[in-house]
């Protein structure tokens, strides 16, 4: 066993550390034996030390406690002020830290009364200056008698023998992966699974089973054992479905946690919902975290964007667990950063979501249009498509997408024998829904939720298929020709359904003034989630608050030049019998957009007529609303 003492100078760290060391039968350690001498110079002539004094000297006690816990375990005593101190000193996830702390006058009385101490009592203020509240282990008040503390402290050893620094609910495809993730970072997990007879036993025993390289995980089916696993203040983070079961869950929580206790919502909630979370744990004391995942299987198990938001005060006591775990960008920065208050870590994602479903829905429809258009095989497509992710239109979903045109079962395309019904969770709705509640036009976004809703029709398309004898008409002109129009159509569809996605956003900042830092979001997006991709570094580089997205450093220039080709590449689409939702979408969006005398004269004029609406006119600046008798 490894235990690390700690506490301000005098609060009784080395008394209480040796005589653990006795009852324990493990050698002791004292920070003091570690200083190199330059620093006790210091530190005698009065001076306090910086933090780069004491960094050789950190190191020194991280490499002892790595020896001794190879031979059985130690106890050091060290002040470790600050929690970077302690992360250097963290070298393995099961250390058992006792934080001394106690009143500040107590401590004075002890210090002066020490004899040929290099430490002068008079440093005391500046040390307790220093002094941040742990984010883990045990705060034991120093009042009582060196006894009193050991048995304190035995007893506190001895009835939280696991103590895990974080726990994690739902063992499903997320939970599982980022409860590896986690120990695989070295930090300790407790999994949990709900228990359901018959049919959800032991899953979380089974994923400790399966995993047997890391010894810092346990298993849990009973949430009250599960609680008391987790050392104080709890790390919780719930990997569910949206919706009834997070609100079940957290009414199974609540009453068996105590304040300062935290709970993160690692899943898909809507953004609503988990604003009115946020109020439900603050009113018991305790932090909630609306937290967006991104990534996937794979993402969650070796690197996902993360964007937690919510209560601040919960994101700094899983800061270092989440930058552990998460994807790392081209600096090698990791991808998460705390996002902005209420739900604005659920929404974010939830906007991520949703022009995810815009990228998968443009390369859906031009995979179509390649294939039963233009004649190309599936290898071909995706020859086409992972050409293109060699350039600046690199992304992930692009590159999935080449991929799984390749994919063969029994020898034949697995792609043809999926039914093309596409699921749905909520996110693109939710934003949908979100965009008109903002007044936000959204539609090329919009349509990809629409074409999945009329994917699931598929009885009555069928039957409409016959009834209107469609069939798609192949193209006669040759690919070649059409190839350039193709990509830069194609590119030219991603920016604008980036730039749908980021209106909603800013938007929706600025009017709950959630003051949201796009260049940090775009930035946790350029690694590990599913909308990473070569546009996205470029937004991430380029994003400013002051000029519409299209006019950023060479975007604009693609709108320029991709404009005819996405009219075109719709044109030659619709007139051969494909549906293409989001690229039609598209290019009337941008149109609409670009239009400096629009249509909506006719509009005004048809409510006034109709409805006395009155309109304003152009002739006259002033604003001043106008009625016609048009009758
Ligand atoms: N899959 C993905 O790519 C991503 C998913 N997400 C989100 O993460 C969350 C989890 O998704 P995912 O891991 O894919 O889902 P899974 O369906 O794979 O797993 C769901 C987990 O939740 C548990 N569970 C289901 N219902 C309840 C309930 N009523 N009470 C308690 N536990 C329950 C399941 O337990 P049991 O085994 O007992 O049924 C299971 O452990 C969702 O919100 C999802 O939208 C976010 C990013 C990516
Ligand atoms: O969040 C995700 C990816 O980022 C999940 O995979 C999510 O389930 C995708 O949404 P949907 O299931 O509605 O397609």
């Amino acid at each position: 066993m490894l235990v690390i003492v700690t506490g301000v100078s005098g609060t009784g760290k080395s008394t209480l550390g040796a005589l653990l060391a006795e009852r324990l039968g493990l050698p002791f350690f004292d920070a003091d034996q570690f200083h190199p001498a330059a620093n006790v110079a210091k530190m005698s002539a009065g001076h306090p030390l910086t933090d780069e004094d004491r960094i050789p000297w950190l190191q020194a006690m991280a490499d002892q406690l790595v020896e001794s816990g190879k031979s059985g375990g130690a106890v050091l005593t060290c002040s470790a002020l600050k929690n970077s101190y302690r992360k250097m000193l963290s070298v393995s996830p099961s250390i058992r830290w006792i934080h001394l702390t106690g009143d500040r006058d107590l401590i004075w009385e002890r210090m002066s009364a020490r004899q040929n101490h290099f430490m002068k009592a008079g440093m005391l203020d500046s040390q307790i200056a220093l002094w941040e509240k742990p984010l883990t282990g045990y705060l034991l008040d120093i009042t009582g008698t060196p006894e009193q503390l050991l048995d304190a402290s035995l007893h506190y050893l001895k009835t939280q023998p696991m103590n895990m620094q974080m726990g994690v609910i739902g063992m499903g495809v997320m939970g599982k992966s980022l409860a590896l993730n986690l120990a695989e970072k070295g930090v300790s997990v407790s999994l949990y699974n709900r228990y359901v007879a018959g049919k959800e036993e032991g899953v979380a025993q089974k994923v400790v089973d399966e995993n047997p390289e890391f010894s810092n995980t346990a298993a849990f089916e009973d949430l009250q054992k599960f609680v008391d696993s987790l050392e104080k203040p709890r790390r919780i983070l719930m990997m569910i479905p949206a919706g009834a079961a997070i609100d079940a869950q957290l009414d199974a929580l609540i009453p068996i946690l105590e304040k300062d206790d935290l709970v993160i919502d690692g899943g898909n909630s809507f953004y609503k919902d988990s604003e009115r979370r946020v109020e439900r744990l603050r009113e018991v004391g305790m932090h909630f975290l609306p937290m967006g995942v991104s990534g996937g299987e794979e993402g969650a198990r070796k690197g996902p964007s993360i964007m937690p938001g919510g209560n601040a005060e919960g994101y700094a006591m899983v800061e270092d667990f989440l930058g552990r775990i998460s994807a790392k960008d081209k600096d090698g920065k990791p991808c998460v950063t705390y996002v902005g208050p209420g739900g604005s870590g659920h929404f974010i994602k939830m906007v991520h979501n949703s022009i995810e479903y815009g990228e998968m829905q443009v390369l859906a429809e031009l995979t179509h249009l390649l294939r039963f258009g233009f004649g190309c095989t599936a290898e071909q497509v995706s020859a086409i498509f992972a050409d293109w992710g060699k350039g600046e239109l690199k992304s992930f979903l692009l590159e999935i997408t080449a991929d799984l045109l390749l994919f063969k079962e029994d020898g034949a395309l697995l792609l043809d024998k999926i039914l093309d019904q596409a699921g749905q969770k909520g996110t693109g709705a939710w934003s949908l829904t979100t965009a008109l509640e903002y007044g936000i036009p959204y539609s090329p976004l919009a349509e990809s939720v629409n074409a999945r809703g009329v994917s699931g029709e598929k009885a009555m398309r069928v039957a409409f298929s016959k009834t209107f004898q469609h069939e798609f008409q192949k193209v006669e002109d040759s690919l070649e020709s059409w190839l350039p129009k193709i990509k830069a159509a194609y590119s030219l569809a991603r920016i604008i359904n980036h730039e749908v996605g980021f209106r909603l956003m800013k938007t929706v900042s600025d009017t709950k003034d959630w003051k949201l830092n796009f260049n940090e979001i775009s930035r946790i997006w350029t690694n590990g989630c599913i909308i990473r991709s070569g546009l996205m570094e470029n937004i991430s580089a380029n994003y400013s608050d002051s000029v519409s997205f299209f006019e950023t450093a060479g975007v604009k220039e693609q709108v320029i030049s991709g404009r005819k080709a996405l009219a075109e590449l719709v044109g030659l689409g619709l007139t051969h019998g494909f549906a293409l939702p989001v690229m039609s979408a598209g290019i009337n969006y941008l149109l609409g957009r670009i239009t400096a005398e629009s249509s909506a004269s006719v509009i005004q004029a048809q409510r006034d007529y109709f409805g006395a609406h009155t309109y304003q006119r152009k002739d006259d600046a002033s604003g001043k609303f106008y009625h016609t008798n048009w009758i």
